[in-house]
């Protein structure tokens, strides 16, 4: 059973466009030009209930607008989506206690009060029950190890322990779907694996559906087995994440340990990688392996040889690079009205 399906969406800002110069500017103020951006263009997916699910893209492939439609912050220009059963925007208090959307680069917790303040705030809004309250506060500090800081002012505390605080207080109503925008975002290393170890038990224990953006390649790997990759609004690849590496990269990754002398012209292969005698790594085409391989066994004597796939963090990078076509729309409409309703419902709690 689907717990996102979505068919067709997009979503649309205009954003007002600042003319050059005095006259121009002076000519703003009676008649305003806006640009129309294309954040979304047409995305269609769905997750099952209980997946944990990649969503990947480069800086403004749409990612976090899609996560703000299905969460019903904003409203789409056009498709349809039901989350849950629910249309997001329609904003139906039964669907804001489902889900629970957490973004990495925003604090949802009171900056100058201890952060059991903001969870007891959350109790209120989402009437958990104490006896329940209580005992998910506990289990989540242990799990999360930040249970000697929930009394300590959330602006004292580091920004991993903060995180891992925001995502205790998204949990604390047990939401079914868990919408993950960057959550370890400017973390360092053990932080984001502690927050990956979480995520990974606490999903698979409670089978959450969880549909997680991230930049950090390391915490796709190790979460997610499946990707939904988007750029400049549109859905590029959806499958599992191996297939992205085999779909998109035409290159593999030859290491070969020389046991003699080593060929002087091994760049006529591929891309010397790394060369430390006798170890030697080169990029080859993928068509080319079992070809390179014969060649180079007939020609000097090898100790070991590995062929592997490229890391999908470079894959991804390739991938993002190689598509250039501007979100923006080119018509620059003048318009009678502002724009961003949508910016303003943006400042609403979506925990109300
Ligand atoms: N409120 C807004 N008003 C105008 N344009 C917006 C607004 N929000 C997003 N955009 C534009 O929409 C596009 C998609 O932005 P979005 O934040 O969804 O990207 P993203 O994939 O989350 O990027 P990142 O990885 O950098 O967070 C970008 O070009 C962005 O500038």
């Amino acid at each position: 059973m689907n717990a996102v399906d979505v068919r067709g969406l997009k979503k649309q800002y205009r954003v007002y466009q600042k003319k050059e110069g005095l006259l121009a500017s002076v000519g703003g103020l009676f008649r305003r030009s806006y640009r129309t951006v294309n954040a979304v263009r047409e995305v269609s997916l769905t997750v099952e209930k209980g997946e944990l699910v990649a969503f990947l893209g480069p800086n403004g492939a749409g990612k976090t607008t899609t996560l703000k439609l299905l969460s019903g912050l904003i409203y789409p220009t056009g498709g349809e989506a039901t989350v849950l059963g629910h249309v997001p925007w329609k904003r139906e208090v039964a669907f804001r206690r489902r889900f629970s959307l957490v973004m990495g680069q925003k604090n949802q917790l009171w900056w100058d009060l201890p952060a059991q303040e903001s969870f007891r705030l959350h109790r209120e809004i989402y009437r958990i029950p104490t006896q329940d309250f209580d005992r998910r506060v506990d289990e989540l500090t242990a799990m999360l190890e930040v249970r000697e800081l929930i009394g300590q002012p959330v602006r004292e505390l580091s920004l991993g322990e903060r995180m891992r605080m925001e995502l205790i207080a998204a949990l604390l109503h047990s939401p079914e779907l868990l919408l993950l925008d960057e959550p370890t975002i400017g973390l360092d290393v053990i932080s984001q694996r502690k927050v990956q170890e979480f995520l990974k038990h606490y999903q698979s224990e409670r089978k959450l559906t969880v549909l997680l953006t991230s930049h950090y390649m390391k915490d796709v790997e190790a979460l997610c087995k499946r990707a939904i990759v988007i750029n400049k609004g549109v859905i590029k690849h959806d499958g599992p994440i191996a297939d992205i590496v085999d779909r998109f990269s035409k290159h593999k990754v030859v290491e070969v340990l020389f046991g003699g002398p080593i060929p002087g012209d091994l760049s006529r292969y591929g891309t010397l990688l790394e060369a430390t005698p006798p170890r030697v790594k080169i990029e080859v085409e993928r068509a080319d392996v079992a070809r390179v391989l014969s060649d180079l066994l007939d020609r000097a004597q090898i100790d070991d040889v590995s062929v592997n796939e490229r890391p999908l963090e470079d894959v991804i990078a390739e991938l993002f690079a190689s598509d250039d076509r501007p979100n923006d729309a080119a018509d620059v409409l003048p318009s009678d009205g502002p724009p961003g309703a949508d910016d303003a419902r943006l400042a609403l709690s979506r925990d109300g």
